[in-house]
């Protein structure tokens, strides 16, 4: 189906970006416009009136695929590597703080790889050769959570870097005081007041027309909301189908860690499946919580766009309204990018409807690129902070976009004081997999 790679980089290992697209341009014949309306909606829904105050940057595509260590079948001392961690799948619920298996996350940014023509540039993979480290992975194995072996039927084209790895905890231990960031006092009293004077302002919440079909909504997700947000994906993604590293079976991984619900997106066939190839596990069902958020949103955009054409348009003509029933979790650390791609893996009913994508993002701030060319270098860039909403659907549905960087300590502080977050932002991007009969 889809020619493009999603490259999505993560830690500091490899970097991939795209396969070339064997298909033309977006079908959107608009093109990019730097130029942003910035309106303020008179008659904001309850969750846009209190602002949230982020602190970002953005960055450009690529996929960075990373080094993977894929054992080598012939070689027997890796062979036994691998049965070890086929026969074991992540531990359920409610695990605190990941424990070894996260100990580089947020080292060095990684060289930011710019798409030439968008092939998936792996850079080297780090194959173990010696016995060294492979005595080294056996041993991080076994500090590892035990883990269940119920859903570990790997299936022949399964791919991911850490099978039987630690569950991935998007928080920072509570217990262990090691990741733990201590802000000094009058840091957090300054930042309260910042927020308290913003929730007084009517300038509260920002919509952004970027382009037919595609909206930015500032800050709409209210702290309170974030926290309850993250602290959802943190208990799923710890618990069977949560967060994993992705990787391709030519060795390259994504830079990032994911986690699908409702239905599993593959990235190396680039399909939708009940089940992941990695170990065999079901995605976590879309939590009621999370449909309401978006609809919310999209229920905003169309009062926004309704404001904006003085009543005189359908908004839901430029946006169509979506129901989500499937949502793609990833998790970036600083170093994170995902390169150039358009997400046209759903149903072609969802895809010829224009269904939007929403996109949430808390913590760290990204640099998002979107534009109708896999080219960075004409790609308009928007930054997303912590709280905000982007959608784009209708004629934006088919844009490629990505992002080029996360902005290291730029979550606002309770982001990480109340929810405990680890450094890197957390993206969710929902979508309907089939559009409606009719
Ligand atoms: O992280 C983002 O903002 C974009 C994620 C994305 O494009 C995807 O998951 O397909
Ligand atoms: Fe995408």
């Amino acid at each position: 189906r889809h020619k493009y790679r999603v490259s999505r980089e993560f830690g500091p290992e490899t970097e991939r970006s795209f396969e070339p697209q064997k298909e033309g341009p977006s079908s959107s014949s608009h093109s990019v416009s730097s130029k942003k309306l910035q309106m303020v909606t008179p008659v904001l829904p309850k969750s846009l009136d209190s602002p949230v105050q982020p602190r970002k940057s953005l960055d450009s595509p690529l996929m960075m695929a990373e080094q993977v260590h894929p054992p080598k079948s012939q070689d027997p001392l890796v062979q036994t590597v691998a049965s070890i961690q086929i026969s074991q799948s992540p531990e359920s619920s409610s695990a605190s703080c990941g424990s070894g298996a996260v100990g580089s996350l947020d080292s060095p940014l990684q060289p930011w790889k710019s798409l030439d023509s968008s092939l998936m540039m792996a850079e080297q993979v780090q194959q173990p050769k010696s016995q060294d480290s492979l005595v080294q992975m056996v041993a991080s194995m076994q500090l590892s959570k035990p883990l269940d072996s119920s859903s570990a039927s790997t299936g022949s084209g399964a791919v991911g870097s850490d099978l039987g790895a630690a569950p991935f905890d998007i928080c920072m231990g509570n217990s262990k005081g090691i990741f733990k960031l201590n802000r000094p006092l009058h840091e957090i009293k300054r930042e309260e007041k910042r927020l308290r004077a913003r929730e007084l302002s009517n300038s509260a919440a920002q919509l952004q027309h970027l382009r037919p079909g595609m909206v930015l909504l500032k800050s709409f997700l209210k702290p309170d909301d974030q926290v309850e947000i993250i602290k959802l994906c943190r208990e799923l993604g710890v618990g069977t189908g949560g967060f994993y590293q992705p990787a391709y079976r030519d060795g390259g991984k994504l830079s990032l860690r994911m986690m699908c619900l409702g239905k599993n997106w593959d990235p190396d066939s680039r399909s939708y499946g009940d089940t992941r190839p990695y170990d065999g596990a079901q995605p976590p069902q879309m939590p009621q919580e999370l449909t309401k958020f978006v609809e919310e949103a999209i229920k905003a955009s169309h009062d926004f766009l309704k404001q904006r054409g003085k009543g005189a348009t359908d908004p839901a003509a430029e946006l169509p309204l979506m129901s989500p029933d499937i949502c793609i979790v990833n998790f970036y650390t600083t170093g994170g990018k995902l390169g150039l791609h358009k997400d046209k893996d759903e149903d072609k009913s969802s895809l010829d409807k224009g269904l939007p994508v929403v996109s949430f993002s808390l913590g760290d701030t990204a640099e998002f690129l979107y534009g109708d060319d896999r080219d960075v270098d004409k790609a308009s860039k928007i930054k997303l902070e912590s709280g905000d909403v982007l959608i784009f659907g209708g004629q934006s549905r088919h844009i490629f976009h990505g992002v080029s960087s996360i902005a290291p300590k730029s979550a606002p502080l309770w982001v990480t004081d109340k929810a405990n977050l680890r450094p890197g932002r957390l993206n969710l991007t929902f979508r309907q997999h089939s559009a409606p009969r009719g």
